[in-house]
């Protein structure tokens, strides 16, 4: 279906080669995942399938591409449009029309579908993405994770036999990307569809997967069943570490395998308790953010109703909850710079002096108090190259000798990123790593995080759990949104989960999410009933000679 012949693709001002030589088939019918850390050219890859690179990313690509048969070299992409469906990673840069019924019948308007079939289908995406309540909405007006939705159902509806998928996930709740998935894979059961999906999140999509595309980061990929990459590859999923550490043989991937598997691992640390994932602050920590009835509505419509939230120095909260809970909206409105109906938002100010509230600060003394991290980072890039802009950070904080520059903080998160690059041409991960070093650098007191590891790898996120790390040691106050429980698991310490706009669950995060089988990490499925959050936690308490007797 499709096939990869000696493939190489260059982009200008790069000395090496993105992809190198690559041959490559995937068969009809097939679900492949294609893996590999920030940067290494998964995109790239995705993108030759339907000629998006390099008809509009610019660079080289020489060998050849064929789709169903067809030359990518002489079919631009609107002439595969019929055989490939493609979701990218900013669904807000994908959208051509205002609203989602729009949208969705879009790509079928262009393949000129009967209007009573368009009508049908755009009926059933609806439904299968829990979008029919939004269907008259704006698409700009869409809490993240609805605008993801909508970007995957507008593809769906075109019934295309080849999906491309770049980290469709990404800003879905653990509930919804289920969902997504399972439909995915009905479509490669039942229809044949194949399907070529990248994702970080691979403990979301390993299970599904035929095979695995492994991207090492040479220019090379690497084809294999998921337990044959798995095995070796620098990346792997939590299920996969624990297997690793554990060492067991066949590696489990799925949740029901890995628990028996697990047995005896249960029965050795039964009753011991795990340590703690992060340290126990020393100091009484002091309250930087009061927050109280804080209420936002857009057009009169609640989307967070009289929140109570008070931050502490120290602390990492992670902000979790449904699409459209109104994660976003509350962050917003503690900042100040979002809309803020009612309530009140009180920064004690450092020295004793009166409490400020951000809403009436100048946006860079807000800035200063309050940093916030937006869930689209590239809102925040304009300049012309990376170099400005992490200089134009570092001009602009005024936050004392012991806050490092924005290019370590850049270096730490995705080292090797060249100073002159445009931020345009970063990888999604590095814009985002850009956009993390920039705000960082200004080290407020408190730092709000929107979707913070969309589209990081799993070093990325450690690195940024680092820097979280630091920050709390610091006495900062960090809350992340987030629906990446894995993530949660292994940063944050306190865990508050938003339902419809109110504040449901407010705890330690090993009490919320242990219990909760929407949030709980896979180490704790694995393990439960007990309360073991990370493969950390597992790998310290089996000392070596234990984990061989485990096996
Ligand atoms: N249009 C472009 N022009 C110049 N360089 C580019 C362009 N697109 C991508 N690159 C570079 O090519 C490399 C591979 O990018 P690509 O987006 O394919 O990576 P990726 O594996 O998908 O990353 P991520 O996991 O962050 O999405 C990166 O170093 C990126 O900076
Ligand atoms: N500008 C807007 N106009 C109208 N409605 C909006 C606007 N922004 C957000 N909403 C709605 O408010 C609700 C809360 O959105 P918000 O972005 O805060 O959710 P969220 O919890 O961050 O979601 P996600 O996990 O998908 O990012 C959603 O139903 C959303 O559609």
């Amino acid at each position: 279906m499709i096939h990869f012949d000696q493939v190489t693709v260059r982009y200008e001002d790069t000395a090496e080669p993105v992809l190198r030589d690559v041959d490559l088939t995937v068969e009809e019918g097939e679900l492949c995942l294609v893996v590999g850390h920030t940067g290494v050219g998964k995109s790239t890859l995705l993108g030759a399938v339907n000629g998006l690179v390099p008809h509009f990313t610019g660079g080289t690509l020489h060998g050849r591409v064929l789709v169903d048969g067809r030359d990518t070299a002489e079919h631009p992409p609107r002439e595969l449009a019929d055989v490939v469906g493609v979701v990218g990673q900013d669904p807000l840069d994908g959208f051509v029309t205002d609203t989602v019924e729009e949208e969705l019948a879009y790509a079928m308007e262009q393949l000129a579908i009967p209007p009573a079939t368009m009508r049908k289908r755009v009926e059933e995406t609806l439904d299968l993405l829990g979008l029919a309540d939004l269907r008259h909405r704006a698409l700009y007006e869409l809490s993240g994770g609805q605008q993801q939705r909508v970007a995957i159902g507008s593809v769906l509806t075109a019934h295309p036999r080849i999906l491309v998928l770049d980290e469709p996930t990404s800003a879905l709740d653990p509930t919804a990307a289920e969902e997504v998935l399972a439909a995915v894979t009905r479509l490669v059961h039942d229809l044949g569809v194949t399907v070529l999906l990248a994702e970080h999140r691979l403990e979301r999509v390993v299970q599904y997967a035929d095979r695995v595309i492994h991207l090492p980061g040479d220019g090379r990929v690497v084809c294999g069943s998921p337990a044959e990459i798995f095995r070796t590859s620098s990346i792997a999923p939590p299920i996969v570490e624990l297997g690793r550490a554990a060492g067991w043989d066949p590696l489990p991937l799925s949740i029901r395998d890995a628990r028996r598997a697990a047995a005896p691992v249960r029965a050795r640390l039964a009753g011991t308790a795990p340590a703690p994932v992060r340290p126990v602050p020393a100091a009484a920590p002091a309250e930087l953010l009061k927050a109280r009835g804080v209420t936002v509505t857009y057009q009169g419509v609640p989307a967070v109703r009289a929140v109570d939230l008070h931050l502490r120095g120290g602390e990492v909260t992670a902000l979790m909850g449904r699409n459209g809970s109104g994660k976003s909206s509350l962050l917003w409105a503690l900042q100040g710079s979002g809309p803020r109906k009612a309530g009140t938002v009180h920064i004690p100010t450092a020295g004793g002096g009166k409490d400020a509230d951000p809403q009436k600060l100048s946006a860079a003394g807000a800035r200063r108090l309050v940093g916030l991290v937006p869930q689209t980072p590239t809102d925040l890039l304009y300049l012309e190259s990376v170099q400005q802009e992490l200089d134009q950070a570092d001009s602009e904080s005024d936050a004392g000798t012991d806050s490092p520059a924005a290019r370590e903080i850049l270096d730490r998160l995705a080292p090797g990123i060249d100073d002159a690059t445009h931020p345009r041409d970063l990888s999604e991960g590095q814009k985002l790593a850009l956009v993390l070093a920039i705000q960082l650098s200004a080290a407020p007191r408190v730092l709000l995080l929107d979707e913070p590891t969309r589209g990081l790898d799993y070093r990325a996120k450690a690195e940024l759990i680092r820097i979280v790390d630091d920050l709390a040691a610091e006495g900062r106050a960090v809350v992340i949104s987030t629906h990446d429980v894995e993530f949660v698991a292994r940063a944050a310490d306190r865990v508050v989960v938003m339902a419809e706009g109110d504040i449901v669950a407010d705890g330690p995060t090993g009490e919320i999410i242990v219990a909760s089988p929407v949030f709980a990490p896979q180490t704790a499925k694995i393990l439960a009933p007990l309360p073991y959050l990370t493969v950390a936690q597992v790998a310290s308490a089996l000392p070596d000679d234990e984990t061989d007797r485990a096996r």
